[in-house]
């Protein structure tokens, strides 16, 4: 199971969550999200983490210049897209990328392409609202391209075992009593449980 920790905005948490064995930190680059950060700043971060440890940037309807540009900047290895209205070019990104599903119910998890998704819940704000999506709708599906985010934390992961998901983001379940800072030990609490997911 492959975990991401999502909403990095300083290297004290970028440490505590590579420590705790995490394989992927998420930058948010959507200037109206608490956990919003300048493209040098993540760089500085990213530069200085240990090799096998993915940076990923997230882009909120944006065009496909500003990704390319932002990814550049910041060193950022794979971008993260919400594209609400489907303009984008994903053929004219430089950086590798995921795409988000954004769920409100769920018919949005059918007809997808044969690729890779971060499925998260749908909430105004665009993410990082810690709520979640209903599970018995992957019931039937294949969940190996699947990483779920919304809402999950160190107590709640027992229940995914059996869907087969190919990994978990996490960003509000793993941070202090203030936005944008993380609790070292939720990380750790965290990626132990992930770990467990059979
Ligand atoms: O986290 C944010 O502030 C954010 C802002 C705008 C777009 C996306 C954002 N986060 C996306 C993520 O990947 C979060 O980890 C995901 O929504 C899960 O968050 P949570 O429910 O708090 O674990």
């Amino acid at each position: 199971m492959r975990v991401k920790i999502c909403g990095i905005t300083n290297l004290q948490d970028a440490y505590d969550a590579v420590n705790a064995g995490a394989d992927a930190l998420g930058f948010v680059f959507y200037k109206n999200s608490p956990r919003y950060i300048e493209p040098l700043k993540a760089k500085e971060i990213i530069e200085k983490l240990p090799p096998f440890v993915q940076a990923v940037g997230l882009f909120v309807n944006e065009n496909e210049n500003f990704i390319n540009e932002v990814c550049k900047d910041s060193k950022i290895q794979l971008a993260q897209i919400i594209d609400d209205y489907e303009l984008i070019n994903f053929d004219l990104l430089k950086t590798k990328y995921i795409k988000v599903i954004r769920v409100q119910n769920k018919k949005d998890l059918q007809n997808l392409n044969n690729e890779f998704y971060l499925v998260d819940a749908f909430v105004e704000s665009f993410g990082g609202e810690g709520k979640r999506l209903a599970l018995e709708w992957f019931e039937s599906l294949d969940c190996s391209k699947f990483i779920l985010a919304g809402g999950l934390t160190s107590n709640n992961l027992k229940e995914l075992n059996g869907f087969g998901f190919y990994g978990v983001d996490v960003s509000s379940g793993v941070e202090s009593n203030i936005k944008g800072k993380k609790d070292r030990q939720k990380i750790v609490d965290f990626v132990k449980e992930a770990n467990e997911i059979k």
